[in-house]
């Protein structure tokens, strides 16, 4: 044939490819119109997304809500998808709680195996038998039992501290605290000891720092190519860097073997989530969707509920790892950042701990409490929530506050821009923890402040989170005082894709004066 005519064909074939393209991701970008819900004009293909990309997630939030400060609601197209973001806190709350069957989901996002295991990731009766399963993992008791684990590893933080204090070195708080979290974490999880505080390039703090910094490729395959992702998998094309998730993957299969080992030794039991993990899998099945139904239906009634398959153990395990170590992170960073730069809210906090414990080491029980320092956090979570923009799917359509939601809509609560919405918060990049006294909460929404999530479907790890938090914060504030310095660099500009600080979080620690 013609060279001519095969540069022809496929220069056709190419156009049909790139209508069809275009078509496809453009499908939806008339809905907001037909729905009579305000929106932003959509460019083909892209919708709205260069101008978030020109922004960052972050300001595109914030202008959003300005732009819409009347509305109740307002849509915007990320590529494809037709995303309404939800201003009215009554329709929130309706979504996350009342009307939480409706809403069970969060939007579908193409990642590797067995990440797409992770509770985070899940649908419907699969997800609510993981929860089941992995919410014992946080009861009183158990908390209590992993104590401990934490005030070992808060101990070595504190050590840490002491150390830069005394050199005179300023201290890059997330990077540290990360250390401690992921240490804090991988005990009470595992009852692994991995010492990311004492090694000075900790792999596991290396490792699930890759994962978080592969969002823009996910963001990537996900937005620009959905039709996908059903295909890379089956193809063996991973979103994640070689050699990540298997490393991760290694850890807990290495765990779990070892456990089963001792337990077959008759050695004691651990009460860890380990544990529960161990004891919720089944060996003889690989998936959940192979099980017969009568085999699945015997399980749950012996034990109420089904059984988990090996992904999704090697799934939660990764969530908790990841979502334990880089939220906590950034919230007790954050806090200590702040304060270091608002010394009169420190000196206070030192003052309730000093009432509360005196020089006595934290326990479980009194870090009950602490109400000083649960404004401090929730005011440090206000500025700086690591769960900036949440998201659930609406699966059938509905009618909340006049506003029709169609089925597959996702809808998303802004909650970087609620949280510093001036119309509640007066002056909001002011750090303020009385904004959180009883009075001054009764004022206010009890949806305008989101940082673990709401309904059914919130954050799970809350409680762990807390203690975690408040076990170092009161470890560090009995005998130190963190202080701005000549590195510290504000006004804290934020990551393009992450609540955390482009240029770091540094500070110095002091001895504490009046002590
Ligand atoms: C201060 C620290 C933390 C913050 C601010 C935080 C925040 C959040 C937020 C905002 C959500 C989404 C909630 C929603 O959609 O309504 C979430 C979900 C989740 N968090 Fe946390 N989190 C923290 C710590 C933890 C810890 C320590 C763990 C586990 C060890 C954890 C595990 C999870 C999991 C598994 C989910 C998904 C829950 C589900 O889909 O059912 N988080 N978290």
């Amino acid at each position: 044939m013609d060279l001519s005519w095969i540069i022809t064909a496929l220069l056709l074939l190419l156009v049909g490819l790139l209508i069809i393209y275009v078509i496809y991701m453009s499908a939806e970008h008339g809905i907001f119109k037909k729905l009579k819900i305000p929106s932003l004009t959509p460019v083909p293909v892209f919708g709205n997304f260069l101008k978030e990309l020109k922004l960052g997630p972050f300001m595109f939030q914030e202008e959003l809500y300005r732009t819409y400060r009347t509305e109740k609601v307002y849509g915007y197209f990320s590529c494809k998808t037709p995303i309404l973001f939800i201003r009215d806190l009554d329709m929130i709350r309706d979504i996350a709680v009342k009307h939480f069957s409706n809403f069970v989901n969060r939007r579908d996002f193409r990642v590797d195996e067995p990440l797409d295991h992770m509770l985070s990731m899940l649908k419907d009766d699969h997800w609510k038998n993981v929860r089941n399963t992995v919410s014992p993992t946080f009861s009183t008791g158990k908390l209590r039992r992993m104590f401990h684990h934490i005030s070992d590893s808060t101990r070595t933080l504190v050590e840490h501290l002491r150390e830069q204090k005394i050199s005179g070195k300023a201290v890059e708080l997330k990077h540290l605290v990360s250390c401690y979290t992921m240490d804090v974490i991988a005990s009470t999880g595992f009852s692994v000891q991995i010492n990311s505080l004492k090694e000075e390039k900790s792999d596991f703090v290396l490792k699930a720092k890759q994962i978080w910094d592969a969002a823009a490729r996910v963001v990537f395959v996900n937005f620009f190519l959905p039709f996908m992702n059903k295909v890379w998998s089956k193809i063996g094309i991973n979103i994640y860097p070689n050699g990540t998730l298997d490393f991760f993957k290694s850890f807990v299969d290495d765990a779990l073997k070892n456990r089963k080992e001792a337990t077959n030794k008759g050695q004691s039991k651990r009460n860890d989530f380990l544990q529960l993990l161990l004891e919720s899998e089944r060996e003889d099945i690989t998936d959940n969707d192979n099980m017969s139904i009568d085999e699945a239906q015997e399980l749950e009634i012996s034990t109420g509920r089904k059984p988990l398959s090996h992904t999704d153990i090697q799934g939660q395990a990764i969530i908790f790892l990841l979502a334990g170590y880089d939220t906590v992170s950034t919230v007790l960073s954050f806090t200590l950042f702040l304060l270091a730069q608002n010394q009169d809210c420190c000196a206070r906090l030192q003052e309730e701990i000093d009432d509360k414990l005196g020089k006595r080491i934290p326990s479980y029980d009194n870090m009950q409490g602490l109400a000083y320092m649960d404004m401090c956090l929730n005011e440090a979570m206000r500025l700086y929530p690591p769960g900036f923009q949440l998201d659930r799917v609406c699966n059938e359509d509905i009618v909340i506050n006049g506003v029709l939601i169609p089925k597959g809509m996702t809808v998303s609560f802004p909650v970087f821009a609620i949280h510093r919405d001036p119309e509640i918060w007066p002056d909001p990049m002011r750090f303020d923890p009385e904004r959180f006294s009883q009075e001054n909460r009764l004022e206010r929404h009890p949806y305008a402040h989101l940082p673990f999530g709401q309904g059914p479907r919130n954050c799970i790890g809350m409680r762990l989170a807390l203690l975690e938090i408040k076990v170092a914060l009161s470890a560090i504030l009995q005998e130190m005082t963190p202080i701005t310095c000549s590195e510290t660099v504000l006004p804290v500009r934020l990551k393009f894709f992450q609540m955390n600080a482009e240029d770091g979080l540094w500070i110095k620690m002091t001895d504490r004066v009046n002590h």
